[in-house]
């Protein structure tokens, strides 16, 4: 599959259109049934587009957020994905929303994925909006090259929702939806910055790459990036 590609002059630019575009999304699911269901990336890259996201007008009351992954810490720490999507997102007009933590208390991600399976099991997927992020090596959600769960977690006969995932590069374990479930999202977006990412999503598009991402490209039947440099 191709994508549809979007490029900015800044990230401004980007954030402004990409936050109208998930906002049309939200309010047409909303109108259509009644409510809306949206798993967003956490990482550096969205803070911009989290805040235009929050003044969007639409009824946020109906929607639901979640993360498409989850760093395995309490939303104290500051590489919480929760933390940011509360002090960035959850506000102004989008404060009415509703959040699905990805975290629970619990020391591994291993021995708390079972509340966070009742969790999701509550919510009516698939999600009418994903917004996925990609890091310089390739991996998007917590699909890490290396990644102890990775062929799990890629794997289209898997009926798991959620997995734990540990990784070199990945800090901390983590939490993380797995393929199936985000590649059914109604609206599927991967928001990248940097001409770096360009290069590696370019390296991705190449039939044979063994990069996370690129089985997002094989197998996503709609894809739109939204990329400035
Ligand atoms: O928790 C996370 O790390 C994310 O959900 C992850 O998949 C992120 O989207 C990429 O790592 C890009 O991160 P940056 O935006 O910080 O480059």
């Amino acid at each position: 599959m191709q994508p549809t590609v979007h490029a900015f002059e800044d990230n401004q630019a980007l954030a402004a259109a990409l936050s109208a575009r998930i906002a049309n999304d939200l309010r047409a699911a909303i109108a259509a049934r009644g409510e809306a269901w949206m798993a967003v990336s956490g990482g550096s890259t969205p803070k911009r587009l989290f805040e235009r996201l929050s003044h969007e007008a639409l009824d946020w009351s109906r929607v639901t957020v979640t993360l498409v992954d989850e760093r395995w810490v309490p939303d104290t720490d500051e590489r919480s994905n929760a933390r940011l999507i509360e002090s960035l997102l959850l506000r102004h007009n989008a404060a009415d929303a509703e959040f699905v933590p990805l975290y629970v208390e619990a020391a591994t991600p291993e021995a708390g994925i079972g509340e966070v399976r009742t969790r999701i099991s509550a919510m009516k997927l698939p999600f009418d909006v994903v917004v996925l992020g990609m890091g310089p090596d390739g991996h998007t959600a917590s699909f890490f090259p290396g990644g102890d769960r990775l062929a799990e977690a890629l794997d289209p006969a898997n009926a798991a929702q959620v997995l734990p995932m540990r990784a070199p590069g990945a800090g901390e374990p983590r939490i993380t939806f797995t393929l199936p479930v985000l590649l059914k999202a109604r609206a599927l977006y991967l928001h990248i910055e940097g001409a770096d990412k360009r290069v590696v999503l370019q390296h991705a598009e190449q039939s044979g790459s063994q990069l996370p991402i690129a089985s997002v490209l094989r197998r996503a039947s709609h894809l739109d990036v939204y990329w400035c440099p």
